[in-house]
């Protein structure tokens, strides 16, 4: 009760407008852009991680919930091996309960040829492959080396295009890989994995381990916009050390306005112990709103898809925003933002 007067007073004392007002007109004709797009990535790379199988109906329901918020990009689920993943093993029962909606794409991750086959086969129309800057990750992560990775994503790349299906492609541990330290902007803008993404409608640059500051960022992005342009580049940042939401600052100054976030800050890699999850979207879309950057994300529908998978994997949400606002008092406090219709049914 105390909170929520709390909150009613800050509502009356506040003109969210004007700040919102004020930090439109602070960035001016700013280097910003003035849309992101936000590829949400919790059902996938949020949940793989859990150590306990969550059931496919709240997977399900869970992105479900995530469509009507007004993201246009959810990655669903992988179809990797399940000997090596097991969470994501009921991939195509997954696809086949989703409710897909008009201008929501439904991604999926796939290592080889076997998996694209399989998500040909459940009715995906995009999926991402995953080639790692560092030898050590790759190993541990696809058992082979990046050479041989490419070799393999080569024929996959070939074979959705030839389907008509998108690729993204994730490129890991721009700036550390857990076992090798350190990642030099060279080594991540090295021909071989440049030109072999030339090719991929959209190239994901991943600070899978979140080490990166926004000098490294910058110092790595750099790199990269010198051989490919910036328009057909996202990136992927996990928070462990804090430093997420600055380094996609840094990636938008850049020119970058593609970026993937996880509700809740679910997450982590199986092969990188210690990552935390990528960016928690609801604190993404709170400060890309706050600079009068349209996400086209309903705020209040995302905190309570995060509540829905925190409760039904006993977890505490990651994100500041979650912590600062729940999803029934969310109502009262960002009124200011853009209110969203959900997209239609197909
Ligand atoms: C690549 C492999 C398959 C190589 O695994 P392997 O053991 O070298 O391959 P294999 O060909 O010997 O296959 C082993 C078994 O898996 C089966 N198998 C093989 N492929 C598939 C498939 N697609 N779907 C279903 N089953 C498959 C295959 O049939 C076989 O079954 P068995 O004959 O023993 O019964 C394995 O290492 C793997 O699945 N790795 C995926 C690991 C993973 O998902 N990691 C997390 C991804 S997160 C990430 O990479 C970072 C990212 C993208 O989030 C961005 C970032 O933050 O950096």
């Amino acid at each position: 009760m105390k909170i929520f007067s709390l909150i009613h007073n800050i509502k009356n004392s506040v003109d969210y407008g004007f700040f919102r007002r004020v930090a439109t007109q602070n960035i001016g004709t700013s280097k910003y852009p003035d849309k992101v797009r936000i590829v949400e990535v919790g059902p996938r790379d949020g949940l793989q991680n859990e150590s306990t199988i969550v059931s496919t109906q709240v997977k399900i329901d869970f992105i479900n919930m995530l469509t009507k918020t007004g993201l246009q990009n959810i990655e669903v689920t992988s179809f990797v091996s399940p000997k090596w993943v097991p969470q994501m093993a009921d991939h195509a029962e997954v696809l086949r309960g989703l409710e897909f909606y008009n201008g929501v794409s439904y991604s999926v991750l796939v290592p080889n040829l076997k998996g694209l086959n399989a998500a040909i086969t459940a009715g995906v129309k995009e999926v991402a492959v995953f080639a790692s800057a560092s030898e050590s990750f790759s190993k541990r992560n696809i058992n082979c080396s990046i050479s041989e990775s490419l070799r393999r994503y080569r024929e996959v790349v070939d074979c959705a295009l030839d389907n008509n299906i998108k690729v993204r492609g994730y490129v890991s541990c721009i700036c550390g890989c857990p076992y090798e330290g350190p990642t030099s902007p060279q080594q991540v803008a090295k021909a071989r994995i440049i030109l072999f993404f030339r090719k991929i409608l959209r190239k994901v640059k991943c600070d899978t381990i979140g080490v990166g500051t926004p000098g490294t960022m910058r110092m790595v992005l750099n790199e990269i916009i010198r051989k490919v342009p910036v328009q057909s580049l996202a990136v992927h940042c996990h928070d462990t050390y804090g430093q997420a939401l600055a380094n996609i600052l840094t990636a938008l100054e850049v020119g970058i306005s593609v970026v993937d976030a996880s509700v809740a800050g679910l997450g982590g890699c199986p092969y990188a112990r210690g990552a935390s999850g990528n960016v928690a979207t609801e604190d993404l879309v709170y400060m890309l709103e706050g600079m009068g950057i349209d996400t086209g994300v309903d705020l209040k529908l995302l905190l309570h898809a995060a509540k829905f998978i925190c409760d039904a994997t006993n977890r505490k949400t990651e994100s500041k925003v979650g912590r600062a606002i729940s999803a029934d008092s969310a109502n009262k406090i960002i009124d200011f933002f853009i209110k969203r219709k959900p997209p239609k049914l197909a």
